[in-house]
């Protein structure tokens, strides 16, 4: 049974670099651009800059799920082979189940742009009432990942992965997300879409 509450999102941006001031973060503000764009139902954020680190990733994984309630959680960096990339390897430890369509259809879409999408070890699992999703941490990357792939008419070739992000948050009993489909399209099957 899906809600009326706004949509909780944790914005996790995970980055020793932004983190500790080398560079300004990217992450966490190509994030919130892109949700603003696409979202068109109420829907608030908890924002967290980390380093690349396991045990800071797995404890703000936690809190956001369990203590800030969020439906979706959405991290950006830290996915590469590189030895302090361990964002996948947090997010497993803390997962009842693994959503593999996710990531292997981020690092299709992401080879439309980079052959190095490839090295991209993102995974996206469920915790309790939440969605948690892995993005590369190239800012650009977000909006390529979630948005998908336009021609230069800027007709969708490729679909991008927020497509099945609403609908997997009603089957996990959160708030009944709507998108502007100019820029994502929203899937549900017809028996789930409500009457506008
Ligand atoms: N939060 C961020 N803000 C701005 N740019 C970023 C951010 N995270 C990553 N990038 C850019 O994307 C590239 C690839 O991201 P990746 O997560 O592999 O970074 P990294 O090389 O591990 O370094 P760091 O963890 O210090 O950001 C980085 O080299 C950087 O140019
Ligand atoms: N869409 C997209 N995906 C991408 C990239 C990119 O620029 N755009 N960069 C790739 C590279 S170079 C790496 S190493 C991996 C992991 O990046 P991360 O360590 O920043 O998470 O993401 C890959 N996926």
């Amino acid at each position: 049974m899906t809600t009326n509450e706004p949509l909780r999102i944790g914005l996790v941006s995970i980055s020793d670099r932004a983190s500790t001031g080398v560079y300004a973060d990217q992450g966490i503000p190509a994030l919130q651009t892109w949700l603003g764009s696409a979202l068109t139902s109420p829907w608030q954020a908890a924002t967290r800059l980390i380093a690349d680190d396991r045990e800071s990733i797995e404890k703000t994984l936690i809190e956001l799920v369990d203590r800030e309630r969020c439906h979706l959680v959405l991290t950006t960096g830290g996915t590469g082979p590189a030895p302090r990339d361990v964002t996948p390897e947090a997010t497993l430890a803390v997962a009842d189940k693994e959503m593999p369509g996710f990531g292997e259809e981020m690092r299709r879409i992401s080879l439309n742009f980079v052959p190095t999408a490839i090295l991209s070890r993102q995974v996206a699992v469920i915790r309790k009432q939440a969605l948690i999703i892995n993005l590369p941490g190239q800012p650009k990357s977000i909006r390529e990942t979630l948005e998908g792939v336009r021609n230069a008419d800027g007709d969708v070739v490729h679909v991008g992965i927020f497509a099945a992000v609403p609908y997997c948050i009603d089957l996990i009993g959160g708030p009944y997300a709507e998108t502007d489909p100019a820029v994502v399209k929203a899937f549900r099957p017809k028996s789930a879409q409500r009457p506008n």
